[in-house]
């Protein structure tokens, strides 16, 4: 631009051509903002399952929400959003005439006719799901006959989705929480017999994945009569038997309770939990807790030898002399002292290294094992006076004892598969428990146990909920075996395509909201609901065990 001298009246024609170009961008601007808002809010459906759906950027339709679709001959759907996109939409063809020889200061010669370009109009599309034709009575599972075209699309009233939530009274039904992306309120609820597929619940460390394994617990108590063993491995669930006060529950529940409702609360949980049976380490059991033991001649023979780090060949002199040593107490009620009594008796040099071995292993040591004449955690096992056990085995001593108490428990269950007792076997960081890639012998054999319940368990009854941070560090085997899914938030893409592959009956394009959810929230799929539902768990009822070291640490100095 020259601006000295004779220049003077270029830049005002500049100047000038400026402003006039502004006004031109700004008539276009409102243009292409009129277009945006003219994009028609309607959706179609070819083929009576699924939807596309067209709307203005501005509509409110989160992936994962509720929107009610109406058609121009009056049927309605129930539908859920399942992706959605922006695109840039190609509106019409406008050609600008201005007569601009008259302002002031334009050049002789500027001509602004003929200058023509096509508005374009940015706007949302995407696709979801049809769950069903509302009709007076319920809801209708839409078929090839529910095409339509140019049906309305809105945000669904969460009544309506409160009532499609509510599913069917045939059987239990466990309140977990609030529903996400309904502006009401709209309770979520799993379906009871869904427990009869294995559960797989993943989330990153803080997502909240404890908390909600507590509500799903409590609940199960509470409204079915599924046997449950927890394999506890944080302490968290030690509490489960004990109610929160009035106070702390209405803290963690949108809707709080009244003095009535939680009376009557706590006395149907007093009764639900009556069958709760808590065992910890003698170290640290409580008054209520009974102390968690178990008998060295309950061990398999594969996980007794394990146990000791024997193997049949490597250690064959070691291995035969146990092997005998064993086969003289005879029977399975023998303790450990009387097995190291026994090596003690043996003056071969294969028993003075195997009692070298075990004092170097300090297996002796062990809070685990029972004198003769306790009893053992597997004998309340094999009993019928339990309804759920707490097993604490994160305060044990080693990860040796954790594992050998995991083993013994999954072992034993497995035995009695032929009881056909519908049990759920809940593993807490159940990477521990059945890793990929087991760390020595003694987990390989509980990742096989694992396995093996995760492979042929539901025949007999026997359901896992395997809770994990990672999906990539559990056996591929058992986590291919999971049908349900509850996750949480989780930010890795690679732990989310490793989901995608397993859980393909949840939309990709779902199990990615997982990236933004806050505490609490999850995304539920499989056997237990009806279709893929985001929630926030909400209402914890029990007392919390191993709770997080506050953060007193980072209050402000004075
Ligand atoms: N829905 C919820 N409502 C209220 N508080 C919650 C909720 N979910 C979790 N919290 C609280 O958030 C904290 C972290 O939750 P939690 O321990 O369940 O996370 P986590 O995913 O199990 O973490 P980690 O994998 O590290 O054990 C806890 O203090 C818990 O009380």
């Amino acid at each position: 631009m020259d601006d000295g001298g004779d220049g003077a009246d270029d830049w005002l024609d500049e100047r000038t051509i400026a402003s006039v170009r502004g006004d031109v961008r700004a008539f276009w601007d409102s243009l292409e903002a009129q277009a945006a808002q003219n994009v028609a809010q309607i959706a179609y459906s070819v083929d009576g399952r699924t939807f596309a759906y067209e709307a203005p950027l501005t509509a409110s339709l989160p992936v994962g929400g509720y929107v009610t679709l109406n058609t121009p001959d009056e049927r309605t759907y129930l539908g859920q959003v399942v992706t959605k996109s922006v695109v840039h939409r190609e509106g019409a063809q406008l050609g600008l005439d201005l007569d601009v020889a008259d302002l002031p200061g334009v050049p002789e010669g500027v001509n602004l006719s003929g200058v023509s370009d096509r508005l374009q109009a940015p706007a949302l599309e995407g696709t979801g799901t049809l769950l069903g034709r509302v009709e007076t009575d319920g809801f209708q599972r839409p078929g090839a006959g529910d095409t339509f075209h140019r049906a309305t699309i809105e945000r669904a009233d969460a009544a309506l989705v409160d009532r499609y939530l509510a599913g069917s009274e045939r059987h239990a039904r466990l309140p977990i929480g609030r529903a996400l992306y309904v502006d009401g309120e709209a309770t979520v609820r799993l379906d009871a017999p869904g427990f009869s597929r294995h559960t797989f619940l993943c989330g990153q460390s803080g997502s909240g994945k404890t908390f909600s394994l507590g509500i799903v617990l409590e609940q199960l108590l509470l409204e079915t009569d599924l046997r449950i063993v927890v394999v506890d491995p944080n302490s968290d669930f030690t509490s489960l038997g004990q109610l929160r006060s009035l106070e702390e529950v209405n803290r963690v529940r949108r809707d709080p309770l009244s003095p009535d409702a939680y009376d009557r609360l706590a006395e149907r949980y007093r009764e639900a939990t009556a069958g709760l049976r808590v065992f910890r380490p003698a170290a640290v059991a409580g008054d209520d807790d009974e102390v968690l033991r178990l008998r060295f001649g309950d061990l398999s023979r594969t996980e007794q030898a394990t146990a000791v780090g024997l193997h049949p060949l490597a250690d064959r002199a070691e291995f035969n002399t146990f092997w005998h040593i064993l086969d003289q107490l005879g029977g399975r009620d023998y303790s450990w002292d009387e097995v190291r009594q026994a090596i003690a008796r043996d003056y071969s040099e294969a028993a003075r290294q195997l009692g070298l071995r075990i004092e170097n292993l300090g297996i002796a040591d062990w809070e685990t094992w029972c004198s003769r004449g306790e009893s053992s955690l597997l004998d309340t096992l094999a009993g019928d006076d339990w309804r759920c056990l707490v097993l604490d085995v994160g305060t044990l001593g080693t990860p040796s004892e954790r594992a050998v108490v995991s083993n013994a428990v999954l072992t034993d269950l497995w035995s009695r598969r032929a009881e056909r007792e519908p049990t759920l076997v809940v593993v807490d960081e159940a990477h521990n428990v059945c890793p990929r890639d087991p760390a020595d012998e003694l987990v390989a054999i509980s990742t096989e146990a694992v396995n093996r319940i995760a492979a042929e368990g539901r025949k007999y009854g026997q359901y896992l909920l395997l809770s994990t941070q990672r999906p990539t560090k559990l056996a591929e085997n058992t986590l291919s075996q999971c049908e349900n899914l509850i996750l949480m938030r989780m930010h890795s893409r690679s732990d989310l395509a490793t989901l995608a592959g397993i859980f393909s009956h949840v939309p990709t394009g779902l199990l990615e909201e997982a990236t933004g959810f806050g505490l609490g929230e999850a995304v539920l799929g499989g056997r237990f609901v009806q279709n893929p539902t985001f929630a926030r768990f909400d209402g914890r009822l029990s007392v919390e065990g191993g709770s997080d070291v506050p953060a007193t640490w980072a209050r402000p100095h004075e």
